[in-house]
């Protein structure tokens, strides 16, 4: 499976660190210094399925194709429109991509690489899928908790690809991770059973973090992760061009790259300008270091995401 084409999309609305001290008790030194989020991109009303039908028209039209020669659309988001439809088969209906297969995956914000394994394992040779993380995270937040609050941000990203008809696959190994005795240590959107029949609807519950286990399992489970994907891929790390992790938190990355003594530079990092959009984070990054002139054609990359579930996966694959 090869990548055709990088895109990603924001909602316009910009909230900053100093819009979120006038809401909650935190500050802008606070939120920048332990997080490196200086704002975040808010939906005005834009659902998860606007953000992603915006990001597959994009990748459709840079690539020159008509949504009916599309075979499967895999979106991967903690935050969907609704139960049921999938926000897949809401972009399939939107963008008219009749002959796709289409569906949600959720593993919270290492959903992308999950889903880019899952894509790569269900293509047949010549046949091209839009992969895409998207998430309206605002909708899930208890804007009180100041503890959640300021580390989330809404945004979609994704990239078109193609299984190759000859030759070997650019993608060249990958490593993937569950932790379900740790589930209770990051959850949204938690529903409740009825307790007496009958009972009204069920509400979703708010974000809830330990972030300190969340943390800690991050700097250890990453670097494991992204050498077992080296290894499988018969690399080493310092073969690899860029590793483009999940953008949960800048001290993580910094954390990571001296466990694995890389050089930070191999690194880049736009939470600041996002925070964290969970399985939007790594698409949104590779679409920018790809426009951005950063990534060329034959580099080497590992995309890493981790988070809840408690999850972790690295894909790597030859740009
Ligand atoms: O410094 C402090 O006191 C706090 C310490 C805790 N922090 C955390 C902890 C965990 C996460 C996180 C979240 C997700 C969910 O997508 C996934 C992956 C991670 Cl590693 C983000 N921030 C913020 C600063």
């Amino acid at each position: 499976m090869r990548i055709l084409e990088t895109a990603s999309y924001v909602p316009a609305r910009v909230v900053t660190n100093d819009e979120l001290s006038q809401l909650m008790d935190t500050s802008d030194e606070w939120i920048t210094t332990r997080t490196g989020i200086k704002q975040r991109h808010i939906s005005q009303g834009e659902t998860t399925s606007d953000l992603a039908v915006n990001v597959a028209n994009q990748l459709l039209a840079k690539a020159g194709l008509a949504a009916e020669q599309v075979a499967l659309i895999v979106v991967a988001t903690m935050s969907p429109d609704s139960y049921t439809p999938s926000t897949a088969a809401i972009v399939q209906g939107q963008i008219g991509a009749t002959k796709a297969v289409a569906f949600d995956l959720s593993a919270a914000c290492s959903g992308f690489v999950y889903a880019l394994h899952t894509v790569e394992r269900l293509l047949n040779p010549g046949q091209r899928a839009l992969v895409i993380g998207s998430e309206v995270l605002s909708k899930l937040i208890d804007w009180q908790d100041r503890t959640t609050a300021v580390l989330f941000g809404d945004g979609a990203g994704g990239v078109l690809v193609e299984q190759e008809t000859t030759g070997p696959s650019h993608v060249l190994g990958e490593h993937l991770a569950t932790f379900g005795d740790q589930a209770d240590q990051l959850s949204a959107g938690q529903t409740t059973p009825l307790t007496s029949f009958p009972g009204p609807v069920t509400k979703v519950a708010p974000f809830t973090m330990n972030g300190r286990a969340v943390y800690r399992f991050a700097t250890h489970e990453v670097p494991t992760s992204i050498r077992l994907a080296a290894q499988q891929a018969g690399v080493t790390i310092g073969d690899i061009d860029a590793f483009l992790l999940h953008q949960a938190n800048a001290r993580i990355i910094d954390q990571v790259a001296k466990r694995l003594q890389l050089d930070r530079q191999r690194f880049p990092v736009n939470i600041s300008e996002y925070g964290n959009t969970s399985a939007a984070s790594e698409p949104i990054l590779f679409a920018e270091e790809v426009q951005k002139g950063h990534l060329r054609r034959g580099d080497l990359v590992a995309l890493s995401g981790f988070g809840g579930g408690l999850t972790v996966g690295t894909l790597i694959l030859r740009y």
